[in-house]
């Protein structure tokens, strides 16, 4: 391996109190709120096609008009505590909100910037009350931060004159500042999510991004930073040039989850998602495939099923409403985990061959293994192979009238559930208690002889 001195500092897992929180909160909610949700992905007629928050970058839009949308920031309809219920009733456990994106507007009154809250009819901070709002309703709050800022003079894409250097070298110190400052005002965040790190500038700098991520971790013990942050002194992104993550997590899976226990290497990982193909900012037009509840919920119980967690994304009017599709999304997918959080809240990676039927979730640290059914079988029989030395103990389903009869021994370790003949409209739970290999067989095969 190469020796490097900014690449990752810490092989494995954090094993600590904050992380082993944040790998039991399996669903989050993610909230990309600003400036961009005033065009909502429109201007003066013409719809723009890529992503509503990306509007600025649109030939069709003035920046200086865009840049001026600030005078009409005021979202009168905005109520943190609804926000929080509504993020609590879906079964949310933690909550990422773009405190500034590349824009650069920032939802709090930052005093290292003029292009804030405090300049807008609003004039309030936004992040305080909605920080306040969902830590009450017990859900942790994370800060997504652009490093990106298209506002700032001093930002640079790359570093061509020895003038943008010394721009660049104020900037880092805007970035350093406005993050303490974050801290400060909102100490009960559990981390930043950091995002707008692709650019040569940052790519080149990867002492400074391993020294910034330090001095937060100094100033925040126990804050929790994906690897989006950092890059190493060869310019090598969220693993390092000797393939070690760098961060505390795997932040990459964006709008795509891994398939398989392999492609995730043991590693904590988050996925993020939309509900529509590509918008994170609000966008009046969603077009293309808009994903359903018994979809995102199935994302969800994959990415458990994979040790990682999930994070579905909201984009608010610029009145502080939730367009209806978001509402209902919530409203269903709240539902779904009213009944059968059990098989989510601290689920991990259950070490069983993967079925056809769907996944199998541990609940960390235990012998309970939930299936949670998503494709139903013709034949009724849910096959499930346990792993050597493995045997059932019990089986019961979550709800009533799903399993008919007691699991059929079809072979060494290997069973068929027979289910209810009763037709599923979303995916249902089993619970299986399974125990290691003992002398005695398990219940069911006594049974059978
Ligand atoms: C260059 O392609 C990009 C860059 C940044 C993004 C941003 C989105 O605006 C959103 O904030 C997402 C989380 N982020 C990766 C999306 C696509």
């Amino acid at each position: 391996t190469l020796p490097l001195e900014h690449g990752a500092h810490r092989i494995g897992n954090r094993t600590d109190a904050d992380m082993t929180r944040w790998r039991s909160q399996r669903l989050g909610q993610f909230i990309h709120w600003g400036l961009y949700a005033i065009p909502g992905g429109e201007w003066k007629g013409k719809t723009y096609n890529g992503a509503a928050e990306w509007i600025r970058s649109w030939k069709e839009m003035p920046q200086q008009e865009y840049d001026n949308l600030y005078k009409q920031f005021n979202p009168v309809n905005y109520r943190p505590e609804e926000w929080a219920q509504q993020a609590s009733d879906m079964g949310a456990k933690y909550m990422i909100i773009t405190t500034k994106h590349h824009d650069g507007f920032c939802l709090w009154p930052s005093k290292y910037s003029k292009y804030t809250v405090a300049a807008s009819p609003w004039k309030k901070d936004i992040i305080g009350p909605m920080v306040d709002a969902y830590n009450k309703k017990g859900i942790d709050v994370y800060l997504y931060f652009s490093i990106i800022d298209w506002n700032q003079p001093d930002w640079r894409a790359a570093l061509k004159t020895p003038a943008d250097a010394a721009a660049y070298q104020r900037f880092k110190v805007f970035v350093k500042n406005q993050l303490t400052e974050l801290l400060q005002r909102y100490p009960t965040v559990k981390g930043f999510w950091f995002d707008g790190t692709w650019d040569d500038s940052w790519k080149n700098d990867g002492a400074f991004s391993d020294e910034l991520e330090q001095y937060l971790q100094r100033l925040h013990p126990g804050l929790i930073i994906g690897s989006r942050l950092r890059a190493d002194e060869k310019g090598a992104r969220h693993f390092d040039s000797n393939s070690r993550l760098m961060g505390d997590y795997e932040q990459g899976w964006e709008r795509k989850l891994p398939e398989k226990s392999a492609d995730v290497h043991g590693n904590d990982w988050e996925g993020v998602m939309t509900i529509p193909e590509n918008q994170w900012g609000y966008n009046a037009k969603w077009t293309g495939h808009i994903k359903s509840s018994n979809e995102l919920i199935e994302m969800l119980v994959k990415s458990a099923s994979l040790g990682g967690n999930f994070v579905i994304n909201f984009g608010p009017k610029s009145d502080g409403t939730f367009r209806t599709e978001e509402v209902q999304r919530m409203q269903e997918i709240g539902h779904w985990m009213k009944i059968n959080s059990s098989a989510i809240d601290g689920g991990t990676d259950a070490g069983f061959a993967k079925q056809d039927w769907g996944y199998y979730i541990r609940k960390s640290g235990t012998d309970s293994v939930y299936m949670v059914v998503c494709n139903v079988p013709v034949s009724g029989n849910l096959r499930v192979k346990l792993p050597a030395q493995t045997t059932l103990a019990n089986v019961t389903s979550l709800e009533k009238n799903i399993i008919s009869g007691t699991p059929e021994l079809i072979g060494k370790n290997e069973y068929f559930i027979h289910l209810d003949h009763k037709s599923q409209d979303a995916p249902f739970v089993i619970l299986l208690q399974t125990s290691k290999e003992n002398r005695d067989n398990s219940s069911f095969e006594k049974a059978k002889t």
